[in-house]
């Protein structure tokens, strides 16, 4: 069913992507900033890991991929987070673990299009990455030794480039992630409350989203 035209024409709906390394604190950040900001958290690896869990069409694939440490196709990613973009009511998102790759970008352009408005980097060493990620015991399938290590090298190999477009961009805001969640957090508070803030001071509905999306292609 088309989705076009749910997002109301002229409503300013803001986007955040969040990106960092595996284990960087996105999801830990993310839900800080739910709570002072109001913001919806769409963490595209837990949209993935419900598909699994409700054994639904793709996901024995999404399963295997995921047990690989490799990237789900981009169509299916994008729109389970448009669906749950629509379904949340809420005109603030953060987009957690996306885009992950070229494709990623590329097709959430095509879908979704409403441009993010920066980019939160978590930046962190890769050794702190593996030893949280080693402690996290969370059962997730993903965190060991061997698919840690295929996480790492898609990071570097094809989610850094993404990080390098957008900050061409000028969009890209980097936080040390290797401090304590949070001193993390002060440093992701004072981005937010800027950005916030000068979004008040321009009316708050100006929109940076394409008029006419073509939000029914892969619906
Ligand atoms: N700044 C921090 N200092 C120390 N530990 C942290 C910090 N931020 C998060 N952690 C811990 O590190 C682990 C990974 O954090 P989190 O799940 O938020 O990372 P993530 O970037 O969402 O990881 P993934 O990409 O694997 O989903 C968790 O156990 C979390 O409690
Ligand atoms: N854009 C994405 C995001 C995630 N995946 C897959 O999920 C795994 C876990 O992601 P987390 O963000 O929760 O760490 C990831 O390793 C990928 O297999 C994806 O394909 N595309
Ligand atoms: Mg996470």
């Amino acid at each position: 069913m088309s989705q076009a035209g749910a997002f109301p024409p002229g409503k300013k709906i803001t986007v955040v992507f969040v990106i960092g390394g595996p284990g960087s604190g996105k999801g830990t950040q993310c839900s800080k900033i739910v709570r002072h900001f109001g913001f919806t958290h769409l963490s595209a690896g837990d949209l993935l890991r419900q598909q699994v869990q409700s054994d639904t069409e793709h996901g024995a694939m999404i399963k295997n991929l995921m047990h690989e440490g490799k990237l789900v196709p981009s169509d299916i990613i994008v729109r389970l987070l448009l669906t749950a973009m629509l379904q949340s009511g809420n005109d603030r998102f953060l987009v957690d673990g996306f885009p992950r790759n070229e494709e990623n970008r590329r097709a959430y352009e095509s879908v979704i299009g409403i441009e993010p408005e920066l980019v939160l980097f978590i930046d962190c060493p890769r050794e702190e990455l593996e030893r949280r990620i080693l402690h996290r015991d969370q059962g997730r399938d993903d965190d060991n030794v061997d698919t840690i290590r295929k996480r790492f090298q898609v990071f570097h190999d094809s989610t850094l480039p993404v990080v390098l477009y957008y900050d061409r961009m000028g969009k890209v805001r980097r936080v040390d992630g290797a401090k304590s969640a949070d001193a993390v957090f002060d440093d992701v508070k004072a981005i937010f409350t800027q950005l916030l803030t000068t979004q008040a001071s321009q009316g708050g509905n100006a929109s940076s989203r394409r008029s006419n999306p073509p939000l029914c292609s892969v619906l």
